[in-house]
């Protein structure tokens, strides 16, 4: 049913749900617009809607023909609480349907979509804004005008996670965010600038081009680790130019990563080295081809290694891929709880894979005792410092992994 938002404008259907809201497919006074509904206990903080009213501006000028416009931020609705953006309207699909769809795409493609928008960041940060939950879900790709050639990517959400992630929501001392793309100095608790968008775009390209993120996996808290502690693996099959380049921005050092405007040339170069290439044919770390781990001989199998330190209470968590996830800031001796780290390392078709249930079961011959002694200190360091700061506001609409469009778009394209 429509409904109205401020005077100007009328949603009709939901094209996708966030953590942060509902997107609606809406009309406005020039066309079709995309409107995100911020969750009604987010609207209902007078806070939050003065920060909205306070980055209006910021907001509203942003352009670039890689950035969702914003075209208006909206403070009303029947009894005062609904806080709207108004956005251009992209047609088409987010990148993370596009990659549950495609699983990796090819180099050039990947590449493409990660140099346009790391242009689109250049200006952003030039501006002085920093998105801070770059990931697939924020990146829509608009279908070519004549329906040929290569869609346009474009970068949405921008100032959301800002606006959201103010004492008051974030906690004391917490940091939001997803956690496969959080930059390692967030969870080491500095502030978000410009760099940890370069570490989440890079991220994305990791995932475009491998079909996993380089330090996901398994729980939240362990995720997070990894962000910290450990090297991504390299992909084979990439020119060498281009690897140099990503490891360069997944540097744990936000100082050592490019900008975003020298990303977006250097991504723009190998392009050229990458045409014609096929996706990358990469086993997945944690794919299902792998054959069940043997039961040790003489003794029973001690299980699966005792899960990581939870940084974040399951309950703050929508799912493994959670967005927008609370969490306090762990302490660097937290940090460096390494007996569980697991690199997610892939590998060339036919070959055993690290961290696989069969490499698993052959290390947890070795590691027996190391594990006893692991759990009795991942243990002491739980009682003695994982206690949450802040809790989730908990209304979440219902949103499916990843808040992926829900239906076709009609054919009357961005205003
Ligand atoms: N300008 C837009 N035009 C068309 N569809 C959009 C637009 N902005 C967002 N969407 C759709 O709505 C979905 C949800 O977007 P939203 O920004 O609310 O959530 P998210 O980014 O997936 O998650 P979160 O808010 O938790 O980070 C997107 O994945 C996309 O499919």
């Amino acid at each position: 049913m429509a409904r109205n938002i401020g005077s100007q404008y009328t949603t009709h259907r939901v094209l996708g749900r966030g953590s942060a809201g509902t997107v609606w497919l809406g009309e406005g006074p020039e066309g079709p617009v995309a409107i995100k509904l911020l969750r009604e206990d987010l609207a209902a903080d007078p806070d939050l809607a003065e920060r909205f009213a306070h980055e209006r501006h910021a907001l509203l000028g942003l352009e670039h023909p890689h950035i969702v416009g914003v075209r208006d931020l909206v403070i009303g609705g029947p009894d005062g609480s609904d806080l709207a953006l108004v956005m251009d309207l992209v047609r088409g699909p987010d990148l993370r349907t596009h990659l549950e769809r495609e699983r990796r795409l090819a180099p050039y493609e990947a590449v493409a979509v990660a140099a346009q928008i790391a242009s689109g960041l250049s200006v952003a940060h030039a501006a002085g804004i920093v998105h801070r939950d770059i990931k697939p879900e924020n990146i829509l790709l608009e279908p070519a005008a004549d329906g040929s050639g290569p869609p346009t990517a474009l970068l949405t959400d921008f100032g959301v996670a800002k606006l959201i992630d103010e004492p008051r929501h974030g906690g004391k001392g917490g940091v939001v965010g997803t956690p496969d793309y959080i930059a390692p100095e967030i969870v080491e608790g500095l502030p978000p600038r410009a760099a940890v968008d370069i570490y989440a775009l890079v991220t994305v390209l990791y995932e475009a081009l491998a079909g996993f993120t380089p330090f996901g996996g398994g729980h939240p808290g362990a995720v997070l680790r990894r962000q910290v502690t450990e090297k991504a693996a390299p992909l084979p099959g990439l020119p060498q130019a281009l690897w140099d380049l990503m490891q360069q921005c997944l540097a744990k050092a936000p100082a050592s990563r490019l900008r975003a405007g020298e990303l977006a040339s250097r991504l723009r170069e190998v392009l050229p080295s990458l045409e014609g290439l096929p996706p990358l044919d990469i086993g997945d770390p944690d794919g299902p081809d792998e054959l069940p781990a043997p039961t040790e001989p003489g003794g029973a199998d001690p299980g699966p290694l005792p899960a990581a330190v939870p940084l974040v209470h399951p309950d703050l968590l929508d799912d493994e891929r959670a967005t927008h996830t609370r969490m306090r800031v762990p302490d660097a001796e937290e940090l460096a709880g390494g007996a569980h780290g697991t690199a997610r390392t892939p590998r060339a078709p036919g070959q055993a894979r690290a961290g696989s249930a069969r490499h698993q079961a052959a290390t947890r011959r070795k590691r027996r005792l190391a594990v006893t002694v692991a759990a009795g200190l991942a243990a002491a360091v739980a009682l003695g410092g994982w206690l949450l700061a802040g809790g989730d506001d908990g209304t979440d609409d219902g949103r499916g992994p990843g808040g992926t469009a829900e239906q076709d778009l009609p054919p009357t394209a961005t205003p």
